[in-house]
């Protein structure tokens, strides 16, 4: 793992209708982060939060809709922002440790990213897929969107922002969690054939054979691996301050392990960690578990 740690605060809630998302990173702060990575030994540096040049407002949130698409302008520019926050830190060899905000974030970040890698391998660790476009969206929001946009579905201006072109292949990817995927989804991950591994799917192998395959399946072939991981991957009962929680989602310490096995694979060199809302949220504890789940990848120990 690269010890050197920007962590960028990607501080939207453009991507969805609820407020507070936006107060995400500084959570996650709150919550302890900078202190829990220097005792696994990392050199942090705290970038500060990005904002985009739009200001929330309250009462008209979420009204504009573009070409089914919400917040369209605010997203677009906010993801341009953050590209070039995050790209700046990969260019200094940095590990950029990109904290959310809603997921349409990922679309700024991947796009930072990406450029410096022949093949970006892409974890998302979520109870959805993120794979809509405007077209198979049931709700217009964006945080609903960024993995396609990723693998170059979607309006052009997001596809094409920051660099042109397909910033990672479907075959790069690999989908843990997945428990509320929408019909266009669905049809997405068969016709590009990406490894995906359902709730289910962790109930029946379990975390650890997950992560073995998941592992195999992406070692020998990128060079480069980022984790986006959605808070709502784990079970509301354990992460209940963020925006679209699903019942029957990943433990605590079934995430625990996933990170374990990351660090030990050596092979991530970016992370999203997204959705923690704290006006969703009990007393921060989900901020907490934001804590606890960077520490592990970045090499904590329980013995
Ligand atoms: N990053 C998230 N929490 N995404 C939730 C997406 C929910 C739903 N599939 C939609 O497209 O609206
Ligand atoms: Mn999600
Ligand atoms: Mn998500």
């Amino acid at each position: 793992m690269n010890h050197k740690v920007d962590i960028i605060g990607a501080s939207t809630c453009f991507g969805q209708p609820k407020l507070g998302v936006d107060f995400g990173p500084d959570a996650i702060r709150y919550a302890g982060l900078v202190k829990a990575l220097e005792i696994q030994g990392m050199n942090v540096e705290d970038k500060g939060n990005i904002t985009g040049q739009y200001k929330v407002d309250p009462t008209l949130h979420s009204a504009k809709e573009e070409m089914g698409l919400l917040n369209f302008e605010q997203v677009k520019d906010f993801s341009t922002e953050l590209a070039e926050e995050v790209e700046s830190s990969v260019k200094l060899g940095r590990f950029p440790l990109i904290l959310g905000g809603d997921h349409s974030l990922s679309i700024g970040s991947i796009a930072g990213i990406s450029p410096h890698y022949e093949n970006l391998g892409v974890i998302w660790y979520d109870a959805h897929g993120d794979l809509n476009d405007s077209e198979t969206s049931p709700s217009g929001n964006i945080h609903g969107m960024p993995l396609a946009v990723a693998c170059g579905v979607g309006h052009e201006s997001f596809v094409n922002l920051h660099q042109p072109g397909v910033k990672v292949k479907p075959e790069n990817v690999v989908l843990i969690g997945m428990r509320d995927l929408d019909v266009g989804e669905r049809e997405y991950i068969k016709e590009n054939d990406i490894l995906t591994f359902t709730a289910t799917d962790v109930r029946e192998k379990g975390m650890a054979g997950v992560m073995d395959e998941a592992i195999a399946y992406l070692k020998d072939k990128v060079d480069g691996l980022h984790l986006s991981l959605d808070v709502d991957g784990l079970d509301p009962l354990e992460t209940p301050g963020t925006g679209t929680p699903v019942d029957g989602g990943m433990s605590l310490s079934e995430t625990q392990l996933a990170m374990r096995m990351l660090n030990e694979s050596d092979l991530v060199t970016s992370m999203d960690l997204v959705e923690v809302n704290p006006l969703l949220d009990e007393k921060n504890i989900t901020a907490e578990k934001a804590v606890e789940i960077a520490s592990f990848l970045f090499g904590k120990k329980q013995l």
